[in-house]
């Protein structure tokens, strides 16, 4: 029985089919040695977790987030999240992938959560994608795979308001990543109107606010 995470029955047996198959994923994985891995990594979720989605869904109506956007939407399991928060908000997810057969997954999985109208898939690179837009985002989950950090980051650093969130996965594990985040770190911290702290959840998260020193909410 999976601890319910969702008021909604639609989108907690949603969220129950994503265990399952995390579960089934762990069993699948916990002796496959790492090159194997990593050649087979676009069939797993590789998701944030329900304690990273839990939090990612309070800071979004937190911060009554009107646009969300999202950099890596795998299956969809961040997406439900996200999607329920923009539900509970009244804002919208754009969700980012370069693989279509991953967003069709979550687009049938958001379907039958009855949050498919919250969630604007694009696909291609992210990047590219993000340096096109002229939207501001409010609140962005960084979660594609690390080699990409810094690059996705100084393209969303300019679309981000004044006290717009910027929220990058796995800054601690997996061990493999460490170079990435590292030189992610550097970068947030090259900016002067960035506050940034590193918390200790899931796979470690950075939370990192725009928040200029001369701006009038301090
Ligand atoms: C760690 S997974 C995302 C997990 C997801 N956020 C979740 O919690 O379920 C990383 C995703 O980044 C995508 N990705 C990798 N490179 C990309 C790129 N250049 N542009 C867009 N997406 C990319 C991969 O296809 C993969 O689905």
């Amino acid at each position: 029985m999976t601890d319910p995470q969702f008021t909604n029955p639609a989108a907690q047996a949603v969220f129950e089919q994503y265990q399952a198959r995390l579960q089934q994923e762990r069993d699948l994985t916990s002796d496959l040695p790492r090159a194997s891995f990593g050649d087979r990594r676009d069939e797993f979720l590789l998701p944030v977790g329900a304690e990273v989605g839990n939090f990612l869904r309070a800071l979004a109506i937190g911060r009554e987030a009107r646009t969300i956007l999202e950099l890596g939407t795998s299956y969809g399991f961040s997406t439900l999240f996200l999607a329920d928060a923009a539900r509970q908000c009244g804002g919208r997810v754009i969700s980012i992938d370069s693989e279509a057969h991953k967003q069709d997954h979550a687009r049938a999985m958001l379907e039958q959560a009855g949050l498919a109208e919250y969630v604007e898939f694009r696909c291609g690179d992210a990047v590219a994608l993000v340096e096109q837009s002229d939207e501001q985002f409010d609140v962005v989950l960084l979660d594609i795979w690390k080699n990409l950090y810094v690059a996705c980051f100084e393209a969303v650093y300019p679309r981000l308001p004044e006290g717009g969130v910027l929220v990058s996965d796995n800054m601690i594990y997996p061990e493999g990543a460490r170079e990435a985040t590292r030189a992610l770190r550097q970068a947030i911290a090259a900016k002067p109107d960035l506050q940034t702290s590193l918390l200790m959840m899931g796979s470690g998260v950075e939370l990192t606010v725009k928040w200029s020193p001369d701006s009038d909410m301090l």
